[in-house]
C-alpha cells in the first residue's frame, strides 16, 4: 500500500498528501458501502407502516442513488490510481457525492414527523440513534478528507432540521431542536477536526518513511554497484579485461585445493606477443594497446569457459586449463598461436603479421604453481630461440 501512493507524479511526501488523503478517504469510503445498504434497509424497515411511511420510497431511492455516485467517484479514484494516473480533479465530485450522502441520511428525519419528544416511539428514537451512530461513524470513515467530512455532516444535519423548523408547531421548540443539534454537530466537526489533524500528521510520517526507505534502498543500491566496480577492478586488468594477477593466485588455489581433492589432468600456458617492443616503437603504444587487446579477444574466444585466462605482466599472458591433458594443452595453444597469426589490428598495415610464442607445460598433481609456471617460463624462452610464433611443450 505505501509503495503505491509513491507512485504519484510529485516526488515530496507533502506534495503527495492531498492525493494519498484523498485516496485513502476514498478507499474507506467504498469499505463502508455494505453497512449503508444495512443501514437504509433497517431504516426503512423500521418506518414501514409508521407516519412517515409515505417518505420511506423516497429516503430509499435517494440514499441509493447517492450511494451509487459515491461508489462510482470513489471507484473512478482507485482506477486511476492504480492506473498511476492523477486523480485530484475528482476531488470536488467527491466531497459532493459525500455531501449528497449526508443530505440523503439527513432525510430519516423526514419520517419522524412527530417532534412531541414524550410521544415518541421506538423507531423514532432508532432512527434518531441511526443518525447520530452514522455521524460518528463518519468521523472515521471521512478522517483523511476534513472538507468532505465538513460537506457530510453539514448535509446531514441541515436536511433533518429543515423539516423540524418547516414543521407545524411551536417555532421556540424547533428552534430549542435546531440548537441542539447545531450543538451535537459542532461537537462532532471539533472532535473530526482533531482526528483529521492526526490522520494527515500520521499518514505525512508515513509518506516520509517511504520517501526515506526509498532513498535509503537506492543508496544501497549504488553501493553494491560500487562495491561490484570495485571488485570488478580489484580483479582485472583494466585493458583487456582479463583476470590480473591476483585474481589467477586466488583461481589457482582453488583449483589446486579441487584436485588435491578429485585429482584430474591440469596443464599451463604462458604466452608472449614477439616484437612487441617494436609493434609499439614503430606504430605507437595505442596500437600495441589495440594487439594486447586482440591477443585477449582470441583466447577467450578460443579456449574453453573454464580455462582460466590471465594478463601475466606486460605483453604476457597466463592460462590455467582444468580437467586438460598437455596433449590437448598443445592442440590448444596451436590454435590460439594460429588464430592469432590470422588477426587483423586495425592500428597496424594491413600485411602485419602477428606472432605469439609459447611455453606449455602439464600441472601434475603434487608440483607447486609456481614451479609450473617456471617451466612454461623455460618453455617459452626455447619458443623464442627457436625463431618466435612457435609452441614447444615444457621438459618434465
Ligand atoms: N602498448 C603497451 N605496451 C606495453 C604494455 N605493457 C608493456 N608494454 C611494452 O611491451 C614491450 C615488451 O618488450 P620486450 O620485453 O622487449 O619484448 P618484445 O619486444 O616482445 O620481444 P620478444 O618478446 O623477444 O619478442 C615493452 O616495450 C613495454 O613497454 C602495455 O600495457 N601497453
Amino acid at each position: 500500500m505505501a509503495n503505491d501512493l509513491g507512485r504519484q507524479p510529485d516526488g515530496s511526501a507533502e506534495a503527495r498528501l492531498p492525493a494519498t488523503l484523498l485516496l485513502r478517504a476514498a478507499e474507506r469510503q467504498r469499505a463502508a458501502a455494505t453497512s449503508t445498504l444495512l443501514g437504509v434497509a433497517l431504516v426503512a424497515y423500521a418506518h414501514w407502516g409508521g407516519p412517515g411511511q409515505a417518505f420511506v420510497p423516497w429516503f430509499v431511492l435517494v440514499r441509493l442513488a447517492a450511494l451509487a455516485w459515491s461508489h462510482a467517484i470513489t471507484r473512478r479514484i482507485q482506477q486511476l490510481h492504480a492506473g498511476g494516473e492523477p486523480f485530484m480533479h475528482l476531488e470536488w465530485q467527491f466531497i459532493l457525492a459525500m455531501g449528497a450522502g449526508g443530505a440523503a441520511w439527513g432525510l430519516i428525519g423526514w419520517m419522524v414527523p412527530d417532534l412531541n419528544l414524550a410521544d415518541w416511539a421506538a423507531r423514532d428514537l432508532f432512527s434518531a440513534i441511526i443518525m447520530v451512530f452514522i455521524s460518528c461513524m463518519v468521523l472515521i470513515t471521512l478522517s483523511h478528507h476534513g472538507r468532505a467530512l465538513l460537506a457530510y455532516m453539514c448535509a446531514q444535519w441541515s436536511v433533518a432540521c429543515l423539516y423540524m423548523v418547516l414543521a407545524p408547531g411551536p417555532l421556540a421548540k424547533a428552534l430549542l431542536i435546531f440548537v441542539g443539534i447545531a450543538g451535537l454537530v459542532a461537537v462532532l466537526l471539533l472532535y473530526g477536526r482533531l482526528l483529521q489533524r492526526q490522520t494527515r500528521q500520521g499518514v505525512l510520517a508515513e509518506l516520509r518513511n517511504d520517501d526515506l526507505t526509498a532513498r535509503l534502498q537506492q543508496a544501497n543500491r549504488q553501493l553494491e554497484q560500487a562495491l561490484e566496480q570495485a571488485v570488478a577492478a580489484a580483479n582485472h586488468d583494466p585493458l583487456t579485461g582479463l583476470l590480473n594477477r591476483r585474481a589467477l593466485a586466488t583461481q589457482v588455489d582453488y583449483l589446486a585445493a579441487a584436485r588435491r581433492r578429485h585429482g584430474g589432468a591440469c596443464s599451463v600456458l604462458l604466452l608472449d606477443i614477439d616484437h612487441f617492443k617494436r609493434i609499439n616503437d614503430s606504430h605507437g603504444h595505442a596500437a600495441g594497446d589495440e594487439v594486447l587487446r586482440a591477443l585477449a579477444a582470441t583466447l577467450a574466444c578460443t579456449l574453453r569457459e573454464v580455462d582460466i585466462i590471465a594478463r601475466w605482466g606486460g605483453e604476457e599472458f597466463l592460462v590455467v586449463m582444468p580437467d586438460c591433458d598437455i596433449a590437448t594443452a598443445l592442440v590448444r595453444a596451436e590454435d590460439v598461436r594460429a588464430g592469432v597469426a590470422r588477426l587483423k589490428v586495425a592500428a597496424l598495415p594491413a600485411d602485419y603479421r602477428l606472432g605469439v610464442s609459447i611455453g606449455a607445460a602439464d600441472w601434475p598433481l603434487d608440483a607447486g604453481f609456481d614451479a609450473v609456471v617456471s617451466r612454461a617460463d623455460t618453455a617459452l624462452y626455447s619458443a623464442k630461440e627457436a625463431g618466435r610464433n612457435r609452441v614447444e611443450q615444457a621438459r618434465p
